[in-house]
């Protein structure tokens, strides 16, 4: 359910700028409500009022960074105001789609953030000048998905479980990736929702359990895509339940148009795992032990792209229902192609770390011979303590199978191009693992 709700005091027509990031919440509660009345009927009478969550979108602005002000300036004068929900909006991912949303989609009037745990960051968001709605629901149950679907125009559902590392049993991540995937879609249905934009994962292709390569492939790379995995097991079964969904009848009579996106390994703020290799190397004395080959590829993908495509594909839905709809693209960018630990330490380097060896120094045997060991170790402990260490048979697997993307599907079919520049990306990510800047926490 809602647990707050906030309009801010700036004209939802009005420039944007970088307004979304200001804080100070210490209006008086009375005060805010009568200009958010104010706000609100202005707006409406500047943009014609809202719509209904089966009604039009009106496309148009592709928008690039700089342009949301008149964007913005535009939507008003012609498009109703839209409802977006963002499903695990307070994630690694969720965080910046949030953001990006509040930043490139000048037609919002109220974003709704739902979580099975709230942020505290929500709070300085509130003061700009869309409505941003804190929900805190669990997409396991039918009716709290429901009750935050009813009156969206379009979802995003990044919410999941991301476990590799038997942190979380294979039941709970199936009925929170799979289950709550379906109620999510039901819900659509339900409340005449039309636009679904779903987060898939590269892991529902592969590396397959015969650690076969991809090698710079896109989405029509014939590839044997076979899981044993909890995982990639639950995000293939999603990412198929949305695509079937494409289509559906939804309340009021309209059609359900679907996407699934399927990142590849996303880094960035926020990104646990590097943090985690970072204080490893730390303790290591400022070194780290190269374990995987040089030459093998791994996908990797800056979360700001990954953010920036759910919002084009949210934005140009509607206009391309029929190309777009019931299609999965890959989210690439300008990354480099390197090996796990080559790519963390375009990162981890600038940081003062170090990688040692310009080869494994384990033997791969002895590497496997470790993963098994860990595994025992993990069901030994179970009933004890909670051991989940990094590697265990499947992360030594991805780490060690070459997987890559290189495609322009999404450049194709809805004019996406990547709004942070490698250099960028890195920048940023360098940063906020020095703690000087960065959105995520
Ligand atoms: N991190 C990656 O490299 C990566 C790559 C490809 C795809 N993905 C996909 O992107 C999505 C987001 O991943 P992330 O890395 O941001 O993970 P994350 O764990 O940081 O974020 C997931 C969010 O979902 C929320 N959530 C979990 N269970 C929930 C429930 N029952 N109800 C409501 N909210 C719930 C969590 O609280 C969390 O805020 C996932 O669907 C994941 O499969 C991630
Ligand atoms: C040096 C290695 C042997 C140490 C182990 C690295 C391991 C923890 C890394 C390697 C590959 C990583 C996964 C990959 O980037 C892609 C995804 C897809 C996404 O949907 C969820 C995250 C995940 C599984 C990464 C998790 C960490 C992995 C396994």
């Amino acid at each position: 359910m809602p647990v707050d709700c906030q309009v801010a005091t700036r004209g939802r027509c009005g420039s944007r700028g970088g307004g979304q990031r200001a804080r100070g919440l210490g209006w008086a509660p009375f005060l805010e409500r009568a200009r958010r009345e104010e706000k609100r009927a202005e707006g409406r009478r500047r943009c014609g009022g809202p719509a209904s969550p089966g009604g039009s979108l009106s496309s148009g602005q592709r928008g690039r960074p700089g342009t949301v002000a008149a964007a913005r300036m535009a939507a008003c004068a012609e498009a109703p105001e839209l409802v977006y929900l963002v499903t695990g909006g307070c994630g690694f991912l969720g965080e910046h789609v949030v953001r990006m949303l509040l930043e490139q989609e000048p037609r919002l009037r109220e974003l709704r953030v739902f979580d099975l745990r709230l942020s505290p960051w929500l709070e300085e968001l509130k003061t700009g000048p869309v409505q941003v709605t804190a929900i805190q629901g669990d997409v396991t149950q039918a009716h709290e998905v429901a009750a935050a679907v009813s009156g969206a125009h379009v979802v995003i559902h990044t919410a999941g479980v991301v476990d590799v590392f038997g942190r979380v049993s294979p039941e709970t991540i199936y009925k929170v990736n799979v289950q709550g995937t379906q109620n999510v879609i039901e819900a659509c249905v339900q409340m005449g929702t039309r636009f679904l934009v779903h987060t898939s994962s590269m892991e529902v292709v592969g590396p397959n359990i015969k650690g076969q390569p991809f090698h710079r492939g896109d989405e029509d790379t014939p590839y044997e895509a076979v899981h044993k995995h909890p995982y990639p097991q639950s995000k293939a079964q999603a990412e198929r339940l949305v695509l079937e969904a494409n289509g559906r009848e939804v309340r009021g009579g309209l059609t359900l148009v679907t996407c699934a996106l399927r990142p590849t390994g996303i880094y960035g703020e926020g990104h646990q795992i590097m943090r985690d290799f970072y204080r490893q190397g730390l303790r290591l004395g400022g070194r780290l032990f190269r374990a995987v080959p040089a030459s093998v590829e791994h996908g990797r993908v800056y979360v700001g792209n990954v953010a920036w495509m759910h919002v084009l594909v949210a934005r140009e839905l509607e206009q391309r229902a029929a190309l777009m709809g019931g299609q999965v693209y890959f989210c690439y960018d300008q990354s480099p192609y390197k090996s796990y630990e080559d790519f963390n330490m375009e990162f981890l380097g600038p940081c003062g770390l170090r990688l040692v060896g310009t080869r494994p120094l384990l033997p791969h045997w002895l590497l496997v011979l470790l993963t098994a060991l860990n595994t025992l170790l993990q069901w030994l402990l179970r009933p004890l303590v909670l051991y989940a260490p990094l590697l265990n048979p499947y992360t030594l697997a991805m780490a060690n199978t070459t997987f890559t993307v290189s495609t322009n599907k999404a450049q194709r079919h809805f004019g996406y191009k990547p709004l942070f520049s490698w250099e960028v990306s890195r920048a940023r990510t360098i940063l906020w693992l020095q703690g000087k800047e960065g959105s995520a926490q």
